[in-house]
């Protein structure tokens, strides 16, 4: 009897299989096809498997026409009828459950060659749980460790940590990003942000950001950055002293959110005024980055996670945060040439305006994006020379010699003599890279397929080039790949291989406020440590900042104590 539904669930499979149309798998519009034929094979194999038990088996005294209400029920609950139904859908789904896995495992499968973690070959749902624990960016490293420089780290994913195919991956004859970031659109929102376009409308949309972005631009920010470093100041000193104990990690946060909602929107946080986020916008990101790092992995679940409150409820109000900001923004007119000038072209370059739908995600992606890694990358330098205090007293020295006490640490014609300033930031951000997996590329569906080392990797499968794994290996970071050797980057004979170094992602799609970033870091590192002197704090285990870093696609940071001194 159970041979039929067995039959239908593997004919669905078959049917969803064999009959994808043309389009990313899993994408909404697949998962309603699929979750269609599911549908249709269910109520088949249940109609199929009472029919034929009604004519094999005697029915007499149960009846399946019963209007009786309660009769139903009991009918639904005791009857032969019932259970006959219950076992047929089980077995329907079992054998839907069966096939799937059976077929991503099987030596058919387009991937079967390349090695992986069993259980990841089968599911993406592994995926969405070691997302949901913030771990990616260590798994994937033990898997590289353990297989290899290409990975199968999902049905139709791999990870891939080989340089000499980072161009075809990567480069600007890469590939489109993935359905990975299907999961970052936000239904209920009139447009989408840059890190979510795709080609035209992503080239003409990064066009007003690396406007934004010009030297000229860079030196507008100048005077912004210089102001919030010297709150930052300001704060950092009246809470020093021996003995005190300031989590460096939440004010250097204070500082850039600040920095950003004034580049962005001219204005909207003042975190580092009322020592701390007391509208718990923050809090907000943290929940976002969390839930939506969840679903980018299983992006077909998107519109079901939206009407889930806890997660629908941060999406309303970052997206509320974005339009209030814009608003301010809107009535309180240019008072410099910050980013939204230049995103909603005020000095009218574009033909055809950018939509003001458009400016508002990317002024709210200029926060998340450019807020939280540099407060990674600065937190981390911070974490790295405090537990190297060798390194630290070469980089004060470094301060010392190119902003003596008296002279300004915000000038920026000075930033190329901080050499070694450099290298530590290099070095902070190699072992503890802000974005450790990134997105994942896509291989197009009407494409040939590409090959990474030795594997082919047909058209449709997900491709992740992972920071942390490629900045830890051992072919392009040696000696010591995760020791924090800022030399490293200075001796010319010992130089690693710089393609191997992506903190920022490569290719058209990488980092679009680098130099911004890059900018930022150096000015407020020159300040504080031109004016400050920075210990871990009495009683702080520094292994507890390692320990509390979470990969949500950004990175989630723990508390980072410190005794801060002025010098
Ligand atoms: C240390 C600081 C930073 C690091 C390490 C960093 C890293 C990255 C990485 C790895 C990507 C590519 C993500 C992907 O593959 O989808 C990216 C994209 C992006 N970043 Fe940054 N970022 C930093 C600072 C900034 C700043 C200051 C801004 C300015 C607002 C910014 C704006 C963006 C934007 C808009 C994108 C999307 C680019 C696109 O899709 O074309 N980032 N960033």
């Amino acid at each position: 009897m159970l041979l039929l539904p067995c039959l239908t669930g593997i004919l669905t499979y078959l049917a969803i299989h064999f009959g994808e149309p043309a389009g990313p798998r899993n994408s909404p519009k697949a998962a309603k096809r699929a979750s269609f034929l599911l549908g249709l094979g269910l109520a088949s194999s249940c109609t199929i498997s009472i029919t034929s038990f009604a004519v094999f088996a005697d029915n007499s005294d149960t009846s399946l026409g019963s209007s009786d209400i309660s009769g139903s029920v009991r009918f639904l609950v005791n009857s032969v009828q019932a259970r006959t139904i219950w076992t047929s859908c089980l077995a329907y789904v079992a054998s839907v459950i069966a096939s799937v896995v059976c077929y991503r495992i099987s030596p058919l499968h387009p991937l079967a060659g390349i090695p992986g973690p069993f259980w990841f070959k089968t599911s993406k749902l592994f995926g969405a749980w070691t997302a949901w624990q913030g771990t990616t960016h260590l798994r994937m490293k033990s898997w590289h460790d353990k297989y290899g420089p290409v990975v199968r780290t999902g049905p139709n994913e791999v990870s891939v940590t080989d340089v000499d195919a980072m161009q075809a991956m990567l480069g600007s004859s890469g590939l489109p990003k993935g359905q990975f970031y299907d999961g970052r659109w936000d239904p209920n929102a009139p447009a989408g942000s840059l890190i979510i376009l795709q080609d035209e409308e992503h080239t003409n949309r990064r066009r007003l950001w690396t406007r934004g972005m010009s030297s000229q631009s860079l030196k507008e920010y100048e005077v912004l950055i210089g102001k919030r470093v010297n709150s930052l100041i300001e704060k950092l000193e009246s809470m020093a002293g021996a003995g005190s104990s300031v989590d460096l990690a939440a004010w250097i946060s204070y500082f850039t959110f600040d920095f950003m909602g004034d580049m962005a929107f001219g204005g909207g946080f003042e975190l580092l005024r009322d020592s701390g986020d007391n509208d718990g916008i923050l809090d907000v990101m943290k929940r976002f980055a969390m839930a939506v790092q969840v679903v980018c992995h299983i992006p077909w679940a998107a519109p079901y996670m939206n009407k889930i409150p806890v997660f629908g409820n941060n999406m309303k109000r970052l997206r509320a945060f974005g339009v209030d900001a814009a608003t301010g923004r809107v009535k309180m007119g240019a008072s410099s040439k910050d980013l939204w000038y230049h995103l909603t072209d005020e000095a009218g370059f574009e033909k055809v305006k950018p939509s003001l739908a458009g400016v508002i995600a990317d002024g709210a992606l200029a926060i998340v994006a450019g807020a939280d890694t540099t407060v990674s990358a600065l937190s981390s330098l911070f974490y790295f020379l405090l537990s190297n205090p060798h390194c630290y007293k070469r980089l004060q020295e470094e301060v010392d010699a190119v902003y003596p006490p008296g002279s300004d640490p915000l000038d920026v014609s000075k930033h190329n003599e901080l050499i070694y300033m450099n290298a530590c930031l290099n070095e902070a951000m190699r072992l503890q890279p802000p974005v450790p997996t990134s997105g994942p590329r896509q291989i197009p569906l009407d494409s040939n397929g590409r090959m990474a080392a030795e594997y082919f990797l047909p058209p449709g499968t997900q491709v992740f080039v992972p920071p942390y794994s490629l900045h830890r290996d051992p072919r392009y970071f040696s000696p010591s790949p995760n020791d924090f050797i800022p030399d490293r980057w200075l001796d010319p004979t010992k130089a690693p291989n710089m393609a191997a170094f992506i903190p920022f992602s490569y290719g058209p799609a990488n980092c679009v406020g680098k130099a911004l970033a890059r900018q930022e870091m150096l000015m407020v590192m020159s300040s504080l440590l031109q004016k400050l002197h920075f210990s871990f704090a009495e009683g702080f285990r520094p292994e507890t900042w390692a320990e509390s870093l979470l990969d949500y696609f950004i990175t989630i940071r723990g508390p980072l104590y410190a005794e801060i001194r002025i010098r």
